[in-house]
């Protein structure tokens, strides 16, 4: 809890000198409303009564020309009554523009840092997020931290100053009255705070029951093809009900307890006003209390209660303030992806030696042990391996999206953990499966990182890809737009726009990971002659189950269960049995088959 308040108080940083302006105008309207019900005393007691003036009110009524003036000319009571209310709307204004826009600036600082810190989380991070509880907590819990900055601080200031001015205002008035007054203000007070804690942690559940409910929405309408490929409408119907019922369940909590808070608060204020009703009666009938004090207590009574009340409210939101900014810092915590100091970019268009790698992503579990192997610069290298025997992993270390554990991954002798990842990232092109397309043009999807270049290298990285002639033929060619997560492409059209993409990239590695998978055997040909031929010096990893593929590699690297178990040329590993033999028999089985029919 001190942790998330540190935190809401860090977040005001270059924004206090408008909340102290905020303070301000908040203090001044708190003080022209209580002063209105004086003079209205003043005219009661004073004006129309006989009652002797001293003090201040004395010098108002000197001020307008004294009792027989004003008593004759009761408007300028009135109008000064008007001012003052209009003076109190300007203060109200004030108050809430000076704190919105405080608010607006304190969130977008946020929102920003957010965002920035999870751009820069550690790939793992990104694999195992919940993203429906990311967006939410970037946007729902942000807009609550939100809610707060613009309305619930000033409006809890807007209590306290009302409570003390008033305290001071109606001790000198009638201290009995005053105590009958405000004898429920403590109570009010501890009731809510015992509420908010309460309240606090059914807040956290609401909020992460929310964030469970947006991760099965963002699923479904991502996976819609599935779902409905596999008919499984009904299931997604069943979990999404759940989720509903659940999140709907912690609010139906939230609700009775909130209720039961506003009756409580509503049966106490109702009493606090009938204990000055009657105590007041009481004081007057015994004339130990004028008519204008009286109306000047009743009037407090009311301007009190509401403020205070919310204050009850606002301590309640306040809860809800702190679980969201809890959640906020949850991710702001969260460790960015480490970067060595002494990171060094030498150049990647070297041998790659692996020694002995070992890597994991649990604890006790190698995903692999004891890889090694050597590629010399401009090599291709094939990598074959039943599911999940390693092949996207070991790749994926070369762009150090994870760390390995043992051994030693070496780019022209020098460490690659030591490499600078961004220089790593831009100088190693990754081609994925299932590639991510934007929902823009063809031709930003391909460009997307090089904006400025020429359209003539585009066209080139797509001829490489093998799909500028279909592009050409779309209505639009480059211009056509991708749907979301490109779905008005085919499968295999996604994956060589991706390969164009990664293409542009000057890149010293290469690497597909089965990203031909969705290309016809003729087209993957194609692709694979059009890089030896276009990017030749280029070192190429290639993760592929097509034998054709494999065989023209200069050596191929067979795993198993994250072992290294053949190494060698094609010609070698037929004349071997294991893996990469059977494969080969299969796959040349049924060509052959296919032939003869
Ligand atoms: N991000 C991850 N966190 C935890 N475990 C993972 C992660 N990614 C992969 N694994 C596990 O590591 C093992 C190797 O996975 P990897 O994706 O490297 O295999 P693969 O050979 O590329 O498989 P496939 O051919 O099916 O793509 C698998 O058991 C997989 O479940």
């Amino acid at each position: 809890m001190k942790k998330r308040l540190k935190m809401l108080w860090q977040l005001t940083k270059g924004n206090r000198i408008l909340y102290g302006c905020a303070f301000l105008c908040v203090a001044l309207s708190v003080l022209v409303s209580l002063v209105t019900p004086l003079i209205v005393r003043t005219v009661l007691d004073s004006i129309i009564g006989d009652a002797p003036l001293s003090g201040w009110p004395a010098r108002f009524v000197d001020f307008f020309g004294g009792r027989v003036v004003l008593s004759e000319n009761i408007w300028i009571a009135a109008m000064v009554f008007v001012l003052l209310n209009v003076l109190n709307v300007g203060f109200l204004y004030g108050r809430g523009k000076l704190s919105a826009m405080a608010a607006e600036r304190i969130v977008l600082g946020l929102r920003e840092r957010l965002y920035d810190h999870l751009q820069h989380l550690p790939y793992q991070e990104h694999v195992d997020a919940e993203t429906g509880d990311w967006i939410q907590r970037c946007t729902s819990d942000v807009e609550t931290v939100r809610r707060f900055f613009a309305g619930q601080l000033v409006e809890f200031s807007r209590g306290i100053f009302m409570l003390g001015i008033a305290i001071a205002i109606m001790v000198p008035l009638n201290w009995k009255m005053t105590l009958v007054g405000l004898c429920t203000v403590p109570i009010i007070f501890l009731y809510s705070f015992i509420f908010m804690l309460k309240i606090m942690r059914d807040f956290q559940r609401a909020d992460e029951a929310e964030g469970r409910l947006s991760t099965v929405i963002q699923e479904n309408l991502t996976g819609i093809r599935v779902v409905r490929a596999f008919g499984r409408q009904a299931f997604e119907k069943d979990k999404f009900d759940e989720a509903n019922e659940i999140y709907c369940g912690h609010w139906r909590r939230l609700m009775r307890i909130l209720g039961l808070f506003w009756s409580l608060g509503d049966l106490t204020a109702m009493t606090q006003t009938l204990a000055v009703l009657v105590f007041g009666s009481f004081l007057a009938v015994r004339g130990e209390l004028s008519l204008g004090t009286f109306v000047v207590f009743i009037t407090y009574e009311g301007m009190l209660l509401w403020p205070i009340r919310q204050m009850g409210r606002i301590l309640a939101d306040m809860s809800k303030c702190t679980v969201s900014i809890g959640r906020i810092m949850e991710l702001l915590n969260k460790p960015l992806e480490g970067q060595l100091p002494d990171s060094v970019k030498p150049s990647l268009n070297q041998d790659i030696v692996f020694d002995n790698v070992y890597f994991e992503y649990e604890p006790g579990k190698p995903v692999l042990n004891g890889v090694s192997f050597n590629v010399n610069a401009g090599q291709t290298v094939a990598v074959l391996g039943s599911t999940g025997s390693g092949k996207s992993s070991l790749v994926q270390l070369l762009q150090r999206l994870y760390e390995y554990q043992g051994g030693s991954i070496r780019i022209g002798g020098v460490e690659l953990n030591t490499i600078d990842k961004h220089y790593l990232r831009s100088r190693v092109g990754l081609v994925l499966q299932e590639p991510f397309l934007y929902s823009r043009s063809i031709l930003e999807n391909i460009a997307i990182a090089q904006e400025e270049a020429p359209l003539e290298r585009v066209y080139e990285a797509a001829r490489i890809a093998a799909v500028h002639e279909v592009i050409e033929e779309f209505d639009r060619g480059y211009d056509t737009l991708v749907g979301e997560r490109g779905v008005t492409l085919s499968g295999g059209q996604k994956q060589r726009v991706s390969i164009a993409r990664t293409l542009m990239a000057d890149s010293d590695i290469l690497i597909f990971d089965d990203s031909l998978s969705a290309v016809d055997a003729r087209t993957d040909v194609e692709i694979r002659r059009a890089l030896l031929e276009r990017k030749k010096g280029v070192t190429t990893f290639i993760i592929s189950h097509r034998v054709s593929t494999l065989s023209e590699a200069d050596f191929i690297v067979v795993l198993e269960d994250g072992k290294v178990t053949e190494l060698g040329t094609h010609e070698e590993l037929i004349r071997r049995p294991g893996l990469y033999r059977r494969i080969y028999d299969i796959q040349s089985g049924l060509a052959g088959r296919e032939a003869e029919a």
